[in-house]
């Protein structure tokens, strides 16, 4: 995420990605929810009502009598909605005006990065199976088809996706059914030992993990994940590591390397990594973790399975790769040659507006968005 986005993750509705720049502000609202096609419709109704709410001076905020004059006055004619760019809802709009999504784009991941393979046609375990029939997952994407065999195989996989496409079930699913089937006496010491270690590059997206991890869990009762994120304190994590079942662990590297180095016992722990993964490994390296990510890998066994997963693969995540995986490891792109970064069923508004009312319009586009599903909630903002 680039600096001055604000990211609000939500649970079981719609992430919206807010970009704020001295005067605009970039509203993402992406289809991976369940409410995703009336979210989508919602959105666009939001920006308008919002503008004209702020253009008349209702909308909160812009209470303020001196902001309402600023406002009234005109005087930059804010805010302004300068582009709409709802590609998802607008081109699959059906006659009644309401967009029309088929059942696996409401599930999650648009459409066209699904494959034909069922995950019922997969080799794997019934447990992990019925988690992701729970889960809503038919057909497995793209990403997950490619790279589901080869890490099942043991091997070590760079693999190369877009954003949204499915690519935390891709390594979760494969890498908790390695940690099912490790041998009984290694069973013994699963509740000491961290056995699947997850390094993201934010707090908000490894929490995403942990989520998409315990759904995958469902019937793994034995298998527990944490999550150790920093801006909390060192010492609650340390208690809940301590507590609850870890086999897998999902970090972001600073304070993962935080409790390496002041955890009483974290480092032995470390040594039960049996895989590790990358998550978006290009943004890992870019916001400058290498070093961490080195000392980290360092401190788990050698011999230990790797899967890094990037959106792009620069130069930086290539170096990695060498110094992180086996020789014998394989590349799997599923992105074609000039294909965009982000899919299709992200849609983006971008408004212009000054920036003390930023924080007033995001909060009435939330508040609307947030009215339209009773079970919709905001549970991360960050920036
Ligand atoms: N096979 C599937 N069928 C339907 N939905 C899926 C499937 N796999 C994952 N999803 C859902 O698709 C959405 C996007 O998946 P996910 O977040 O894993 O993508 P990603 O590629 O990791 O994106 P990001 O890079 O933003 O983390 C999630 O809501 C997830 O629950």
């Amino acid at each position: 995420m680039a600096g001055g986005d604000i990211l609000l993750r939500t649970h079981g509705g719609l992430p919206v990605l807010a970009r704020a720049s001295p005067c605009s502000l970039r509203l993402r609202f992406t289809a991976s929810g369940r409410r995703a096609p009336s979210s989508l419709a919602a959105a666009k109704v939001d920006i308008g009502d919002v503008v004209s709410q702020l253009r008349s001076g209702s909308a909160r905020g812009a209470a303020d009598p001196k902001r309402q004059r600023r406002v009234s006055e005109g005087v930059l004619a804010f805010p302004r909605v300068v582009t709409s760019r709802i590609r998802g809802a607008d081109e699959e709009e059906g006659q009644g005006g309401a967009p029309q999504l088929d059942a696996e784009k409401i599930g999650g991941v648009d459409g066209s990065y699904l494959s034909e393979t069922r995950f019922d046609q997969c080799a794997i375990s019934e447990l992990s199976l019925k988690g992701v029939k729970d889960a809503g997952y038919g057909r497995m994407t793209q990403v997950q088809e490619a790279t589901l065999p080869v890490i099942l195989q043991g091997k070590d996989v760079l693999a190369k996706a877009k954003t949204g496409t499915g690519k935390t079930v891709a390594f979760l699913l494969p890498a908790i059914e390695v940690l099912s089937k490790l041998p009984s006496s290694q069973r013994s010491q699963l509740r000491s030992s961290i056995n699947l270690l997850v390094m993201c590059p934010t707090r908000e997206l490894a929490n995403q993990v942990a989520v998409e991890a315990k759904k995958l869990l469902k019937y793994h009762r034995s298998l527990g994940v944490q999550v150790v994120i920093g801006g909390t304190r060192i010492t609650q994590e340390q208690r809940n590591m301590q507590a609850n079942p870890c086999q897998i662990l999902v970090a972001t590297p600073g304070r993962l390397k935080d409790h390496l180095e002041n955890t009483p016992g974290f480092s032995t722990r470390l040594k039960g990594v049996k895989v590790l993964v990358l998550d978006e490994a290009d943004r890992l390296l870019d916001m400058g973790f290498r070093r961490d990510i080195e000392k980290i890998m360092a401190a788990t066994p050698k011999d230990r399975q790797t899967l890094l997963f990037s959106a792009t693969v620069p130069e930086e995540v290539r170096q990695i790769s060498h110094v992180a995986m086996r020789k014998d490891y394989r590349f799997i792109n599923t992105v074609k040659e000039g294909d965009e970064e982000t899919h299709s069923q992200v849609s983006q508004m971008c408004m212009i507006a000054p920036l003390d009312l930023h924080f007033s319009i995001l909060y009435d586009v939330l508040k609307k968005h947030v009215a339209d599903d009773a079970d919709y909630k905001v549970s991360y903002l960050s920036r």
